[in-house]
């Protein structure tokens, strides 16, 4: 059910409530995000708003999220219509109402500056974008340009408004410390022109800081004794974040002693809950590494460690799609079950009762089905997997996943391989590209291949909550040392400026250092 079906499950009395009780907790710089965007919608309705353009910056944990949920509460008390979207649907599944961009505009799947919505005045799409009053767009560091530029020419030619988003409020929000957008064989500078930072619409923005780190200082017994701890982490996160760590001249910085894991990583990580047959623990730990072909040495090796459970592998049945007349010819059937690519499930998909799994589509991102989402393997029938959710509001309940056709990625292959599997593939290991928007309960990162884009090693570790929940395999050549990369283009400008007076005090060293890693990756 959402903002625009007829039936509203909710009362605008008690949204309200709701709403005004969640605001009465936030700390100061989340109330003025509140108060600013109310004083908006007052513009909006007594029309005098010439530009509701709103960007919350926020690291993770920071209560962005809260901040949009108290704000999609309070407008549902005051009837303002309103959508809440993230590039990548368990992102957009933490909000209210909460779709992917792709759905929520109609975008395209692929784009670039000539690009165009599928949304029409009169369709249902469209209607529904003319109505909206307020957008909340969550995770834009991985949103490309043309994207926002898009729904910008989308919303000017819905509305015929000549002003930014055609007069609507949109609110975007996100951490410009993560990964950027994902462009296949793309560079450092393609990637960073790609960033909505470089968009002509960023001027437009007011931006507002969330610099709290409310994840990893809840008010919980052990949040509490161990204040100083977690918020030393937090500290250090942001530092990683903005490139503040010292760095060696290849970019690498010193992590806790602590963290670093001296044994066997998969034992450190799952050898104590597969001794102790404690899969609901074991379910919630996960691996993040650099690379697709790591994650599936990692999760075939921990799936053979857990000795005797219930065992199926679940074949696909490939097919391809093709003009081409000769390409069953040229493609026969084991060239197709061989082909595996990070967005199909495998051809020969092997579970375990109580394997945790990760989502490969949308399947129903209104129930929590989405791209992304981790679930438990409960029991495992001929046609259907019955699964329950690993962690959020929705643990422990439990779902049906039934075999889907999957289609190749464009431009893959020369031509289209469908797929009829399971849309699942095992997670006691991922990447950290797909762990962005993750919360994971303990980690272990496999850096012994370091990082090799913006953002990736700060996405890894600020997954979980403390630096207890983590450990860290880092290579044998630089133990003790992960590679740190921030592309300081991207971020904002006064966290390039905090930087600056920070490197003063780190020494030239540092900057030389940073130069240098620069020149590398380029
Ligand atoms: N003002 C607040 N009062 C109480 N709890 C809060 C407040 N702000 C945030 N929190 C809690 O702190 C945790 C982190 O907040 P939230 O999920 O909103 O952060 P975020 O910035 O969206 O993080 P991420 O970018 O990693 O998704 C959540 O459990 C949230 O409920």
């Amino acid at each position: 059910m959402t903002e625009f079906e007829n039936e509203k499950p909710w009362d605008p009395v008690e949204e309200m409530a709701r709403g005004n009780a969640m605001r009465r907790d936030m700390y100061p710089a989340q109330e003025r995000v509140v108060s600013f965007v109310l004083k908006k919608i007052e513009e909006l309705k007594n029309g005098t708003l010439t530009n509701g353009c709103i960007f919350i910056d926020g690291p993770g944990g920071c209560g962005k999220t809260y901040t949009y949920r108290t704000l999609c509460y309070l407008m549902r008390g005051m009837e303002i219509k309103y959508k809440t979207s993230a590039w990548m649907g368990i992102a957009g599944n933490l909000m209210p109402d909460g779709r992917t961009m792709h759905k929520t505009f109609g975008l395209p799947f692929e784009m670039d500056s000539t690009s165009s919505s599928n949304a029409k005045p009169n369709s249902q799409t469209g209607k529904e974008l003319i109505e909206t009053q307020v957008f909340i767009v969550d995770e834009i560091s991985m949103v490309p340009k043309y994207a926002i530029e898009l729904i910008d020419r989308k919303l000017r030619e819905l509305t015929e408004i000549d002003l930014p988003f055609g007069g609507k409020i949109f609110i975007i929000g996100g951490d410009f410390r993560q990964i950027l957008p994902v462009e296949k064989k793309a560079g450092r500078n393609e990637l960073i022109a790609l960033s909505v930072v470089r968009s002509n619409l960023w001027e437009n923005f007011e931006v507002f800081r969330l610099a709290e780190n409310r994840r990893v200082v809840q008010n919980d017994e052990e949040s509490r004794t161990n204040r100083p701890v977690r918020e030393n982490f937090a500290q250090w996160l942001l530092k990683m974040g903005n490139g503040k760590i010292p760095a060696d001249k290849e970019g690498y910085i010193k992590i806790p002693d602590a963290v670093v894991s001296r044994r066997d990583l998969v034992e450190e990580v799952f050898g104590e809950c597969i001794a102790n047959k404690d899969f609901d623990l074991l379910s919630r730990r996960v691996i993040l590494t650099t690379t697709n072909e790591r994650v599936h040495e990692l999760n075939a090796r921990v799936l053979e460690l857990i000795g005797d459970e219930e065992e199926k592998i679940y074949l696909s049945v490939d097919t391809v799609d093709s003009n081409e007349p000769n390409t069953v010819i040229n493609y026969p059937p084991e060239f197709l079950h061989s082909y595996n690519e990070s967005g199909l499930p495998p051809h020969e998909l092997k579970l375990k009762v109580n394997s945790p799994v990760i989502l490969k589509r949308n399947l129903n991102p209104s129930t929590g089905l989405c791209n992304g989402t981790r679930l438990r393997v409960k029991c495992m029938h001929q046609h259907l997997i019955e699964c329950e959710f690993i962690i959020g509001e929705r643990t422990g309940q439990k779902v049906l996943i039934p075999r889907i056709t999957l289609t190749s990625g464009k431009g893959n292959l020369p031509f289209v391989l469908h797929r009829r599997q399971f849309p699942v593939t095992l997670c006691y290991a991922m990447t950290i590209n797909k762990s962005q928007g993750q919360t994971i309960d303990f980690a272990g990162l496999d850096l012994e291949t370091s990082v090799f884009s913006h953002g990736m090693a700060y996405v890894a570790f600020s997954r979980v909550r403390a630096w207890e929940y983590l450990r860290v395999k880092t290579s044998e050549e630089k133990q003790g040392k992960v590679k740190n990369i921030v592309w300081k283009e991207v971020l904002l400008a006064d966290d390039n400026q905090n930087q600056n007076q920070t490197s003063q005090n780190v020494s030239q060293t540092t900057r030389e250092e940073t130069q240098s890693q620069r020149s590398q990756e380029l």
